[in-house]
């Protein structure tokens, strides 16, 4: 998987150490554009610290992060907006006090000239340029099916349609990579569907990566899954045949048998 030649994001033998603990031990993966790549692993596989080595909170001890073919040597958080990259948290992390629109409107704010952050400080801007964020982020928000909260504060809203917002968010950056680090946690089973269908249909955009503990929505939305377990890649491969894999049953076994 690592040689194709399309992919946007690049792991290559990434090592992560804490203290005495391998958290990531040579891991490879890549994502390439239009396709949605599963990261998935029993707890304490290591997903979380591969979500942020990509997202630059972590650097690794060994490997290498490359983007568009080039290695991302000393990126931080705040750069990702600029590489073209999009991510939303397991906090939903939007701003309380501003409107769903508005909240929208922040992430939509890497083509904006002035900047709608300015804007919101009272720094001079365009209207022109204000007028097409609000086009783009009210756009994002009827494809994600919550245009009708756009004047709502989010916290006034179902933890499903925050979820929405916050990947409405993420898109109206227009990004070529799109990270989602466990979408699915506090959904209900209804909601999980909805949100494999909404992943589902970013199918042919950006590359994107599902850091997922939800075996079902993994499988059922991801053109490629990688299995995590104790920091190393157990399987690779179409969702088919990872599930299959005895060695990710394993894990897997493992994990319900220690209780998890
Ligand atoms: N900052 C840290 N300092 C020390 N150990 C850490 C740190 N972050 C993670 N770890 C350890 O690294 C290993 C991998 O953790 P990580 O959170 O990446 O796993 P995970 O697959 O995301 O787990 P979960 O599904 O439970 O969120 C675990 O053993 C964890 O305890």
């Amino acid at each position: 998987m690592s040689d194709s030649p399309s992919a946007l994001l690049e792991l290559r033998e990434v090592t992560v150490r804490f203290d005495g603990l391998v958290a990531l031990d040579t891991v490879s993966l890549a994502a390439p554009r239009g396709r949605v790549t599963g990261v998935i692993g029993p707890n304490g596989a290591g997903k979380t610290t591969l979500f942020n080595v990509v997202c630059g909170f972590v650097r690794p001890r060994s490997g290498e992060v490359r983007w568009r073919g080039r290695a991302l040597a000393r990126h931080r958080p705040h750069d990702l907006a600029r590489l073209g990259i999009a991510r939303t948290l397991q906090g939903l992390g939007l701003f309380p006090g501003l409107t769903v629109l508005e909240n929208v409107m922040v992430g939509a704010d890497r083509h904006a000239r002035t900047g709608f952050l300015s804007g919101l400080l009272a720094a001079p801007r365009a209207d022109r340029d204000e007028a097409a964020l609000r086009e783009r982020a009210m756009a994002r928000l009827d494809e994600l099916g919550v245009a009708g909260e756009a004047a709502r504060r989010p916290g006034e809203l179902p933890y499903g349609a925050q979820k929405r917002v916050a990947l409405a968010r993420a898109l109206a950056a227009e990004p070529d990579l799109l990270l989602l680090d466990e979408p699915a946690a506090g959904l209900s089973v209804g909601e999980i569907e909805e949100l494999a269908a909404l992943i589902g249909g970013l199918r042919g955009g950006p590359a994107v990566v599902l850091v997922e503990h939800h075996m079902d929505l993994v499988m059922g939305v991801c053109d490629q899954v990688v299995v995590l377990d104790f920091g190393r890649v157990i399987a690779a491969g179409a969702p088919g045949e990872v599930r299959d894999d005895p060695a990710v049953l394993t894990a897997y076994l493992g994990e319900e048998v220690r209780g998890a």
